[in-house]
């Protein structure tokens, strides 16, 4: 993927002449490398690398190359008279730049002289003034951060994580859910995760109990979770838990994994909780393909019994309606991938899922699905058939398991719930044959076989050459996935250098020294701060290049020995410095702030080295 902005030149928009009858300070690039194009991926050139023509010009004059900025530098009072008396390269106002000469270390700081103005080198010889000769022609863009390739995560996926945050975050207003306990076991903030029913009602009983879902904390870790609540429940008998510890242990991309399971009266009764991980933004397989929200969505199967029509009539609405809303087949067999391979380890733990149904299937924005509802049939269905012997039955639960999953794809393909009805059936196998591939047909033939012993390994050659193409489909979304990550590894390295020369920039005050930040190193990464954010074009207008930027940041990151000219913000010295320097400064001046921090994050793991 080709993301890289394209280059332009920052020196090819800076009017010099200008600048000098400006009343502020405007800080410009006098040596133009920025043609280099910015890339988070491929660093500036550093040593050895082959340079742009125009870098390799600034290289090759005899610029500052001994630069070698201490931290023991001699305070700097204000701003005029040190400049007037440090560092001086380069006579702004001048438009032609005199060259640095000789140079003198104190105290660890080397300066610059001017050399008298007979002795000033040709100006070619010196790092390009930008003037209108010698400036890159217009062919050059600047990177507007407004067209595609980004530097950042792609917006859909911004998106869906900035969406899924908001959900996670969620906090329930007390008024308006009074009932809710502050506290369950180790849990709190508990946000109801569907609609409460109104004026007191209770949501349909599931297996005999009401239940209700809700997102809570966990206090000490802050992790956010799933509580299904089982309301009205005492556990008589704890032998069920061993299938709790079963369900606990099993850990797949398509089952949402069990955490743990308690018996509460926070809520006012006895209550069983089942702790699951959340996954916000999931809805039911249900209310993805079967809710009559939808719009335009009605179940072909409910006859319009006021309206009473001969049954030819009735099968070729059907199929009519079948074939102009069914789902496509390859979504299908991506969700029959999908539960088969959950049904695969839950079935070889000696578990059943027992709860294969469009209610209790989760799915999220990328079609991916999850069993939602694991373990809660074998301790409800325990505690009310306590004789029955479960362990010896789980052969039997799992072929359960395989008719409900041949009655949910039949669903699927006829796109109602009613047509798994026993009286429908018949129709149903027949629409789908018609409007589906034999495979699927097949497939739910199979599985629907009840009479015959049926195992879900026996599913996978149906599936087929399906299975290449889901794994397929599922490392091209990791690579985009990995690509998107890799800008934002990027982004956080930049960030952390930001962090760094924030902490520095215009500090008030630094062990009693009132103008830290404004002397010696410092000084110079506040006229680089400058020179990377607060460049103007032509018209004194703010120059937001974010290519300009991220190059700057890498370049420093990196540390090259390019040198550029920082100018002072009342115009009367410019500063050679390098890359190099600069990030010396910058990391001895903010190893000077970690040394005497109480707190030391690490802001220093992400730094490029160069090989
Ligand atoms: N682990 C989870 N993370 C996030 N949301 C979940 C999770 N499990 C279920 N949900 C959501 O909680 C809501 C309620 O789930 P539930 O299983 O109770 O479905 P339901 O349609 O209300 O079924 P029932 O009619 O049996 O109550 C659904 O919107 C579902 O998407």
């Amino acid at each position: 993927m080709d993301w890289m902005p394209t280059n332009r030149s920052l020196s090819s928009r800076l009017d010099l002449n200008r600048a000098t009858h400006a009343t502020e300070f405007v800080p410009r690039v006098l040596s133009s490398s920025a043609s280099v194009s910015p890339n988070f991926l491929s660093y500036p050139p550093i040593s050895g690398a082959p340079l742009h023509p125009i870098t390799k010009k600034l290289e090759d004059a005899d610029i500052s190359s001994h630069v070698t900025p201490e931290s023991t530098s001699p305070p700097l009072i204000n701003s005029s008279p040190l400049i007037n008396s440090s560092p001086i390269l380069h006579d702004k106002l001048n438009t032609t730049p005199t060259l640095p000469a000789y140079h003198e270390n104190v105290g660890g700081t080397t300066y610059f002289y001017q050399y008298p103005t007979e002795n000033v080198p040709p100006p070619e010889a010196v790092a390009p003034t930008p003037s209108p000769s010698t400036s890159i022609s217009s062919e050059y863009n600047v990177f507007t951060g407004k067209s595609e390739p980004s530097y950042f995560l792609s917006s859909d996926l911004r998106n869906d994580i900035l969406n899924r945050n908001m959900l996670t975050l969620l906090q329930a207003d007390p008024t308006q859910f009074p009932d809710l306990p502050a506290e369950v076991d180790s849990y709190h903030e508990l946000f109801p995760v569907e609609a409460m029913p109104s004026a007191g009602g209770l949501h349909k009983p599931h297996m005999g109990y009401q239940a209700s879902m809700y997102k809570a904390t966990h206090i000490k870790t802050g992790i956010h979770y799933c509580l299904r609540r089982i309301h009205g429940f005492r556990l008589s008998n704890t032998k069920c838990m061993a299938f709790v510890e079963l369900w606990k242990k099993l850990s797949h991309s398509n089952i949402v994994q069990l955490k743990e399971v308690f018996t509460t009266k926070a809520f006012g009764d006895n209550s069983m909780i089942f702790v699951y991980d959340y996954h916000p933004g999931c809805e039911t397989l249900l209310s993805r393909h079967f809710s009559p929200d939808q719009s335009g969505y009605s179940d072909p199967f409910i006859n319009d019994t006021s309206t009473p029509r001969p049954y030819s009539y009735q099968k070729n609405n059907l199929l009519r309606h079948t074939q102009n809303n069914k789902l496509p087949e390859p979504l299908i067999w991506n969700y029959i991938i999908q539960l088969t391979s959950a049904l695969r380890v839950i079935h070889s733990s000696a578990l059943a899922c027992r709860s294969l149904d469009p209610t209790k299937i989760i799915i999220n924005s990328r079609n991916r699905l999850r069993l939602s509802c694991l373990g809660v049939m074998d301790v409800v269905m325990h505690e009310t058939n306590s004789t029955i012997n479960h362990v010896t039955l789980i052969q039997h639960y799992q072929q359960e398991d395989l008719t409900s999953l041949g009655k949910l794809v039949l669903a699927l393909a006829c796109k109602s719930t009613v047509a798994v009805q026993r009286e429908n059936m018949s129709t149903a196998l027949d629409l789908v044959g018609r409007t589906y591939t034999p495979d699927l047909r097949n497939l739910i033939m199979y599985l629907l076989a009840s009479q015959q012993r049926r195992s879900v390994t026996d599913l996978m050659p149906m599936i087929g050459a399906r299975f290449y193409t889901q794994l397929d489909l599922l490392h091209q979304h990791a690579d985009s996935l990995d690509d998107e990550l890799s800008k934002e590894v990027q982004n956080g390295r930049l960030f952390r250098l930001m962090v760094k020369l924030s902490m520095i920039n215009e500090r008030p005050d630094f062990n009693m020294e009132s103008t830290w930040s404004e002397t010696g190193d410092r000084y110079m990464l506040k006229l680089f701060r400058d020179y990377v954010f607060h460049q103007v074009n032509e018209d004194g207008n703010p120059w937001l290049d974010m290519a300009h930027v991220v190059q700057c940041l890498n370049k420093l990151d990196v540390g090259t020995p390019e040198k550029i000219s920082l100018i002072s913000r009342d115009e009367q010295s410019v500063l050679v410095v390098s890359y190099a320097e600069l990030k010396h400064c910058l990391e001895q001046s903010f190893g000077e702030l970690a040394n005497s921090s109480m707190l030391h994050h690490d802001l220093s793991g992400t730094t490029i080295v160069p090989e």
